[in-house]
């Protein structure tokens, strides 16, 4: 049986005395909730979310990484950096990068790959625009954000990956998809990862992101193929975080 995730993606937010408040409620809470968790501050807070969660479980992950493994790229941060900060998981493609830098397929798997190579976990984000939903092209959009992906890395190194759909109508909107409809492309993913490894299809965690709030993520975890959540602004209120977290048990 998969484990159940939530992740907390607190993207260009936050200052050292907010995360310090947010990160001591989820360490004083992290025990009592059997879904795994992580959060991702931004590169500047991250040894201090390493420093904060360090005995409680609680894993950490980068909102982003260099195509470069290092030298004269000026405002780059390596994965190996990542890593060597006590990082363990890096979002690879989330659509706040793909829509406001331009980051396009080729250089995500560039991405990913300097991940694996240090011995990060990738979490791939994928989704479609609203303009793509309503010209019923949701699936071929996901299956084409996550083909790169399975013929570029080997069953051995994408057994470390997590997969995030987020439908980029629904991420800082209030607006969600429902249950059924997020079901519908989370089991096309699965489906698509099948063709690669059917054992290892069933083990791959898929998550849900997108507007998740407390009320709602109780119906989003209980379809068969939504492993959790990637939770965006949600997750910088720790009562809201842990009550997701507590959904998904
Ligand atoms: O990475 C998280 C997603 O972009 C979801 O953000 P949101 O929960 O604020 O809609």
């Amino acid at each position: 049986m998969r484990q159940k995730r939530v992740a907390g993606n607190w993207k260009m937010n936050g200052d050292q005395a907010q995360n310090a408040a947010l990160l001591h409620a989820i360490a004083e809470q992290a025990e009592k909730t059997t879904a795994a968790l992580l959060v991702c501050p931004p590169f500047p807070y991250l040894l201090q979310a390493v420093a904060a969660l360090q005995t409680t479980g609680v894993e950490i992950g980068a909102q982003d990484c260099s195509a470069y493994q290092e030298g004269a790229y000026t405002g780059e941060v390596s994965a190996r950096m990542l890593a060597d900060l006590g990082v363990q998981w890096v979002l690879i493609g989330h659509s706040e990068r793909r829509h406001y830098h331009g980051e396009d397929n080729a250089l995500l798997v560039e991405k990913g790959r300097r991940a694996v190579e240090a011995g990060l976990k990738p979490i791939l984000c994928v989704g479609e625009t609203l303009a793509e939903r309503e010209q019923g092209l949701t699936q071929q959009v996901v299956a084409a954000q996550i083909a790169p992906f399975l013929e570029h890395f080997t069953l051995q190194e994408l057994a470390s990956f997590c997969i995030a759909y987020e439908p980029v109508w629904a991420i800082g909107t209030g607006l969600t998809a429902t249950p059924e409809e997020a079901q519908a492309v989370h089991a096309a993913i699965r489906a698509q990862l099948a063709e690669v490894d059917a054992s290892w299809a069933e083990q791959v965690g898929v998550l849900y992101g997108g507007s998740v709030k407390a009320d709602n993520a109780a119906s989003l975890f209980s379809m068969p193929d939504i492993d959790g959540g990637l939770i965006g602004g949600a997750s910088l209120d720790a009562g809201q975080f842990l009550a997701i977290a507590n959904a998904a048990e």
